[in-house]
């Protein structure tokens, strides 16, 4: 007995195609792109875009580097109509950038379009009828010539308009539309019978549009509906085959990709693919997919977020934080070994200065698109060390030794695996001063005072002004550097026995600003290591704060607590 009722659905039937070469092409040149943002995104929103946010998305589409925008459906709307004028009348179009408006088979919707677009220098009127057999059926009730002849009828009303709008070169875009549920022969049909009406030449070639208006199969099926439509209609250096593809069994890039494969030259689609129903293909996406492969996208994307946020205002609708290359989450990884691989990454191409871009987990390198790396790496209950130590070394310059870095991944992992919570840098950063910094219980370094030796000995004695338990004492120490003669006056004179173990120092800050930062691993009475960490712009001072860091935390574990936890 099936799981679901698949008595209701069919397969798509395959392509007769044998010799499809599309499986070995790739794509080496960006398509034409034209954004059908104002349009088909727009006929999809709850509340469609205004005056003022259809400008805003124009505007953005320009500066992109679009050369094809369609900018509404001005037969069907007064605020679409008002808006392409709006255009025209204020100069808003630049040289080279083409309006495209859509309008129906229908002559009054004709007449109307042609209004509206008067003065443009140059305009896509797009013409569509729908011509799979369900909507031959159960829409228009007609058959295959009386659809032929919604499309040929339409071709005569915009080719006997042309000369209503003598300054604007029109260009006539013919989709059937539904094309996916058409059969190819039929396909062939209409659209050789539409250009033999408008006569397209080599020079003023018109487009075909070739609409996956509902996605109905795998994208190698579309493909092939490409490439036989390349190879079997006629005048192919006549017309420019465009795709417009949806995304309603999530493929639309993919579709669009081997569309391109198979002979495309045109792609029309939205930014991050906003759209009826599950969306228009995602020109964003696509174009990127083409950057990561070393091709020219010919569109300018090098501020994503502000993209982005165009976008949400634009369509009131907001971006997915997965969404490919847009989204919140896509440049962060949460997960320990994937912090640790991209940490090496970013530090492999520091040393080696590498052109190409190659960081584990990471498509694209983020600052093409305007992110910066700080959202890169982000730190939960999934995470290791290499995120911890990521942060804190790049907001706030702390190089951790590896073994620190173990040692205080386990306060964070305490912390995140209590809480359920994210962590941020400043998080992590408070945590690591509350750890090491200001472990100041119960010993207090205060200040020091080095005297030269009266026996000409390579050891000095030091004196030490510290705090222990909140009183003030002084104590003294014999030894090679200030941390030896610290360390023996704190077990000489009060019995705290620190044997160093490894010690690391490093500037943080630069200038007059700069301060040492010390790291000391420390062993006490029992075998057990732990670390100390001291800062200050004296970096003798800071050694010694690092030290008393260091008795104060092992006095904690000494006590069961960690000095955090206090
Ligand atoms: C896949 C796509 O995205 S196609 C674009 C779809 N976008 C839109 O529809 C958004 C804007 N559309 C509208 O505002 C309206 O549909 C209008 C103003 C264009 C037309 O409105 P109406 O005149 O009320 O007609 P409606 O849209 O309901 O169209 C239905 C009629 O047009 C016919 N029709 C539909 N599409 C076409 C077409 N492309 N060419 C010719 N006739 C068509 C239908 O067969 C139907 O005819 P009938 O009334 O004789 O049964
Ligand atoms: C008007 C056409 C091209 C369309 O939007 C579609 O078929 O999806
Ligand atoms: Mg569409």
């Amino acid at each position: 007995m099936p799981t679901m009722p698949i008595e209701k659905y069919r397969a798509f039937q395959q392509i007769d195609l044998p010799n499809r070469t599309w499986p070995s092409k790739t794509i080496t040149k960006a398509p034409l792109w034209c954004s059908v943002d104002l349009r088909d995104g727009n006929q999809a929103l709850i509340e469609p875009m205004g005056h003022e946010r259809k400008l805003r998305m124009f505007r953005a589409l320009v500066a992109m580097g679009f050369k094809e925008i369609e900018v509404g459906f001005p037969s069907a709307s007064q605020t679409d109509f008002d808006f392409t004028r709006f255009l025209i009348e204020e100069g808003e179009i630049p040289d080279g950038v083409t309006i495209q408006v859509l309008t129906q088979a229908r002559e009054e919707l004709i007449t109307r379009t042609f209004e509206s677009i008067k003065g443009a220098k140059r305009a896509v009127v797009h013409l569509y009828n729908s011509t799979s057999t369900l909507q031959r059926r159960v829409v228009f009730g007609l058959d295959r010539e009386g659809i032929k002849d919604i499309a040929v009828q339409g071709t005569k009303v915009v080719k006997r308009l042309v000369s209503t709008v003598p300054e604007t070169e029109i260009v006539l875009e013919y989709s059937p539309e539904s094309f996916t549920g058409t059969e190819l022969d039929f396909a062939k049909d209409v659209c050789e019978a539409v250009m033999d009406v408008w006569q397209p030449t080599a020079s003023k070639p018109m487009i075909i549009n070739l609409p996956a208006t509902v996605e109905m199969a795998t994208p190698n099926i579309y493909a092939d509906q490409i490439e036989w439509f390349a190879r079997n209609v006629k005048w192919r250096e006549r017309y420019l085959l465009s795709l417009h593809p949806h995304n309603d069994r999530g493929t639309g890039v993919a579709a669009a990709e081997l569309g391109v494969m198979a002979g495309a030259d045109r792609v029309e689609g939205t930014l991050f693919g906003n759209g009826e129903r599950t969306g228009n293909v995602d020109v964003v996406n696509l174009a990127l997919n083409m950057f990561t492969q070393g091709v020219d996208p010919e569109l300018v994307i090098d501020d994503i977020d502000e993209l982005r946020r165009t976008a949400e205002y634009c369509n009131q609708l907001p971006v997915h934080p997965r969404h490919p290359y847009a989204g919140d989450l896509v440049f962060t990884a949460f997960s320990g070994s994937h912090q640790d691989a991209i940490k090496k990454g970013f530090a492999a191409r520091r040393s080696q200065n590498d052109v190409v871009w190659e960081v584990p987990y990471l498509p694209i390198d983020p600052e093409d698109l305007g992110r910066s790396y700080e959202a890169v790496i982000r730190v939960n209950s999934q995470s290791g060390k290499g995120g911890v130590a990521y942060l804190l070394e790049e907001d706030y310059g702390l190089h951790l030794p590896r073994k620190l870095q173990i040692e205080f991944s386990r306060v964070v992992q305490n912390f995140t695996d209590t809480t359920g919570k994210e962590v941020s840098a400043k998080d992590l950063f408070d945590m690591f001063r509350k750890e090491y910094l200001e472990a100041r219980y119960p010993l207090e370094f205060v200040d020091h005072v080095t005297l030269p030796d009266s026996h000409a000995t390579e050891k000095r004695t030091m004196t030490s002004h510290v705090k222990l338990y909140g009183s003030s004492k002084e104590v003294h120490g014999h030894g090679t550097g200030p941390i030896d003669a610290f360390c023996d006056s704190l077990a000489k004179e009060l019995g705290i026995a620190l044997e160093v173990v490894d010690y690391s120092q490093h500037a943080v800050g630069k200038g007059a600003d700069a301060e040492a930062v010390t790291y000391v691993e420390m062993k006490g009475s029992g075998t057990a290591t732990l670390f100390g960490v001291g800062r200050d712009r004296n970096v003798t001072v800071a050694s010694l704060k690092a030290v008393a860091s260091a008795a104060n935390r092992l006095h904690a574990q000494a006590a069961g607590a960690s000095v955090a936890a206090k």
